[in-house]
């Protein structure tokens, strides 16, 4: 497990150019200020010791707004630098951890919290930006521009150079001191905001629930706590930041006071001339500055490790390794070769999935998974859409491991349409299919009736989730976006239950046309669903503990003695 501070150094290489490049025109600038201010005490200096005339400070006069701009260029420079690495950090961060999470799959990920990745994914990044365009330039610059400033004022006055020298590590002393208190502080503010993020994106999510049980207002008082504890730890972080600037500040201020109290007595008693003694005092101000910025950058820096130390655990997840692609020529016409060799899914705490699945299921063939709740129907499905891999033994499509999901098609239960045109939803997984296509695939699922009954037809708008359909008819969307694809392998999870006995022949029909081009696995929870969907002679497997209890036909059903009865008087009974 790496740290926070080991995961953003890792990241940093991402913008190191930019970073560079800020860190240069920052220099850049640092040089120009010398130069103004050397030029600056020049043209003040002669004209108020030696009543120098316009004439002979024109030059320099003319020079010094040239400086002015040049810097002003120059730092604005550094920041778009500094801006553009860390928007190239943020965004290799957000393609990373979309990578990890689309690997992990919806399994693995459980019911995720969303309000967890939502705040990891905006405001966890996010909050990593200051980090990388504030604190690691003005950390380099911090090094390098102050030594730079000693470097001048040592050769020109040796005494100011020691006071600078002197003065200079107390601000990041105080700095880290102060800072050391205020870490917990920050994972506390991060910790209020992920709890106050999660809750009300669940009181929103759960509305309607609330509202009937009429706790709305229980919820709503509960949210406002939480943005009160919000509210309370992030004054408590802005008041340690505050009273940190301020102490800073007034050190810097300090130091300021005491070079220019050094030079004061030294130009009284003519120990150093007015030109020098100003270049100095000019700089002094400047000396302490990139110092005292660190005060600033240091709280980003915290902000940083703390949004860090929560971004962490979503990127530890594995990359996901791309499948084997398994050469066309070994694929069969009439369908995928599904087999499950001794599969094990193991989710950890003792619980199995699947428990040694060894089940064959031949080209153009349909199979029905059935078994009592828990049995491992859902983990078997899983295993060959690819949302979860085996921990032990093999599951293999068409000779590779499962996770292609190239050749398949999947009808859910509750199955998601997207807002967009029914044109939209159908050509989901088959961006190239034409109307005639989209056409045929909805006459085969018993939904051609919907392009007349919808207005605009397969252009009719259609709400996201479907919510406009019934549930029926979002079935047979579905169905008829997977039959788009020509899938080799067809996957359903109760493909007719909710339907009426119509449609339900008609998905049927549908289903036993695939035969011989696809294979078809479905799970059925329901005797019916066998009875209507299935040809007498399809394959049903009885699952039970995650193994195969029992290989069979869907003829079985009428056998009194046969497992299926059994499972599903069972089921009656219950
Ligand atoms: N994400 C998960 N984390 C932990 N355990 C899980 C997870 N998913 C399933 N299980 C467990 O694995 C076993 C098999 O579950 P699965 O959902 O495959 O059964 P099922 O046959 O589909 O059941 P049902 O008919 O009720 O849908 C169960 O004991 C279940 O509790």
């Amino acid at each position: 497990m790496s740290t926070p501070k080991a995961f953003l150094k890792d990241h940093k290489a991402a913008g190191r150019r930019p970073l560079n490049r800020a860190v240069g025109w920052s220099l850049a600038a640092g040089v120009l200020l010398i130069a103004q201010a050397w030029l600056l005490a020049d043209v003040l200096a002669s004209v108020a010791l030696f009543g120098a005339s316009l004439d002979e400070v024109v030059r320099p006069l003319v020079a010094l707004p040239l400086l002015m701009l040049a810097r002003a260029g120059a730092l604005w420079l550094a920041d778009l630098e500094a801006l553009a690495a860390a928007r190239r950090i943020k965004g290799g961060m957000r393609a990373e951890l979309g990578r990890r999470l689309a690997g992990l799959g919806p399994v693995r990920l459980g019911r995720p919290p969303s309000a967890e990745f939502g705040l990891g994914l905006v405001e966890g990044i996010e909050a990593l930006g200051p980090y990388y365009a504030g604190y690691l330039p003005g950390m380099a610059l911090a090094a390098v521009l102050p030594l730079a400033i000693i470097g001048v004022v040592l050769p020109i006055d040796w005494i100011s150079a020691l006071v600078l020298a002197v003065t200079a590590p107390l601000i990041p002393l105080a700095m880290i001191l102060i800072g050391k208190g205020t870490e917990r502080l920050n994972q506390a503010q991060w910790a209020a905001m992920a709890r106050l993020g999660a809750r009300f994106l669940e009181s929103l999510q759960g509305l309607t629930t609330l509202k009937l049980f009429a706790v709305g207002r229980r919820e709503a008082a509960l949210v406002a706590r939480l943005s009160d504890d919000y509210r309370k730890t992030t004054m408590k972080v802005l008041r340690v930041a505050f009273l940190s600037s301020l102490a800073l500040e007034f050190l810097a201020s300090v130091s300021i006071a005491v070079v220019a109290v050094f030079i004061g007595f030294r130009l009284l008693w003519g120990e150093i001339d007015l030109a020098r003694g100003l270049f100095v005092l000019l700089l002094a101000p400047e000396f302490y500055l990139p110092l005292r910025r660190l005060g600033t950058h240091y709280h980003a820096r915290l902000d940083a490790v703390a949004a860090a130390e929560r971004l962490l655990p979503l990127f530890e997840a594995p990359e996901p390794e791309a499948p084997p692609a398994v050469p066309a020529g070994a694929r069969d016409p009439r369908g995928a070769h599904v087999v499950f060799e001794d599969a094990v899914v193991d989710f950890g705490d003792g619980r199995r999935g699947l428990d040694g699945l060894s089940l064959k299921v031949p080209p153009g063939t349909t199979l029905a998974l059935v078994g009592p709740s828990g049995a491992g129907k859902s983990t078997a499905m899983n295993l060959l859409l690819g949302f979860l891999a085996p921990d032990g033994g093999r599951v293999l499509i068409d000779g590779a491991p499962a996770g292609d999901r190239s050749h398949l098609a999947w009808v859910p239960q509750s199955p998601y349409l997207i807002r967009g045109s029914l044109r939209d939803n159908l050509r989901l997984g088959a961006p190239q299919a034409d109307d005639a296509a989209l056409l045929a695939a909805l006459e085969a699922a018993s939904a051609a009736h919907l392009v007349d009954l919808l207005p605009g037809g397969l252009d009719a708008p259609l709400a996201e989730h479907g919510r406009d359909l019934s549930g029926g008819e979002m079935r047979r969307v579905a169905l008829a976006r997977a039959l788009v694809r020509q899938p080799r392998l067809l996957l359903l999870d109760e493909p007719t239950a909710g339907l009426d006995a119509a449609s339900e022949q008609a998905i049927s029909a549908a289903l036993k046309a695939r035969r011989g081009t696809a294979t078809v696995i479905l799970i059925a929870h329901r005797p019916q669903t066998l009875r209507h969907t299935l040809a007498a002679d399809d394959a049903v497997a009885v699952l039970e503990a995650g193994r195969l209890a029992a290989l069979t036909t869907a003829a079985a059903l009428d056998d009194p003695a046969g497992p299926l009865a059994a499972l599903f008087s069972q089921a009656g009974a219950a």
